[in-house]
């Protein structure tokens, strides 16, 4: 449900390199994410909704409860140095943004302090209801994101990136290029749902139809 890692342009050669066997073999260490085709997640995508009578809202209450109790494994409040278990939740503007809002919610009941940037809000109910849900849940809506990496890393413990699932494609569009520049230069760790953001354009030969099962 979530990679921790990031997308760091100088990221250590070693996460790189583990990612890249894990692509490559599937399955590299226990534990460790299985992979299939685009069109093999599109195959389970349309037999969950089509056979099975699963709706989105069903599938993306999974995937961001799930991301929020593997953050809580990866990331335990205890582990924080700060008193206060910040966390800042960017939500891109498909899926993958609704992920990270219900994702925002479930940290919250699991005691950490989330707040979220969510620039792009797609006009569709579910996603004003999930935006709704955590206001009513005292979650904080950043309207700016902040514009230096260390206001980032000073305020916050953890940054859970929900930017971009597998309908990303092409160069990235602003305001997300700006958000993705930044988070390149934070030093605290990124929690990325589904797939780190931006990785495409760093490995394009590798993501040619490759996608994390985990996601749902
Ligand atoms: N399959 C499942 O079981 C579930 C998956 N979930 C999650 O959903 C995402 C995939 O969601 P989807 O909405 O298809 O895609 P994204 O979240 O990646 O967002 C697509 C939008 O992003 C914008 N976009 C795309 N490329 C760029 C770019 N280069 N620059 C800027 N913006 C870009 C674009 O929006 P526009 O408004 O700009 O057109 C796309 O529409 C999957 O990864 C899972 O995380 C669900 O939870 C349900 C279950």
């Amino acid at each position: 449900a979530v990679r921790a890692g990031s997308v760091r342009g100088s990221c250590p050669s070693r996460e790189w390199s583990l990612l890249i066997r894990e692509i490559r073999t599937g399955s590299a260490m226990d534990n460790s994410p299985r992979y299939m085709s685009q069109e093999e997640a599109q195959a389970v995508d349309e037999e969950l909704f089509n056979e099975y009578k699963f709706s989105v809202d069903q599938l993306m209450e999974l995937a961001g409860l799930s991301c929020a109790v593997a953050i809580t494994k990866a990331y335990p409040v205890s582990s924080f140095t700060s008193n206060f278990p910040t966390v800042l939740v960017v939500c891109g503007p498909g899926n993958n943004g609704g992920d990270g809002l219900v994702c925002a919610r479930h940290l919250k009941l699991f005691g950490y302090l989330p707040a979220i940037h969510y620039p792009k809000r797609p006009n569709k109910t579910l996603f004003d209801n999930l935006t709704t849900q955590c206001q009513k849940m005292d979650i904080a809506f950043l309207s700016e994101f902040p514009q230096e990496p260390k206001l980032i890393d000073g305020a916050y413990n953890l940054v859970v990136d929900a930017i971009f699932g597998f309908s990303f494609k092409g160069a990235v569009r602003e305001p997300f290029g700006n958000i993705l520049s930044l988070l390149k230069r934070i030093t605290i760790p990124i929690a990325s749902v589904d797939i780190p953001s931006g990785i495409v354009n760093y490995f394009p030969f590798l993501f040619n139809g490759l996608w994390n099962v985990g996601h749902s």
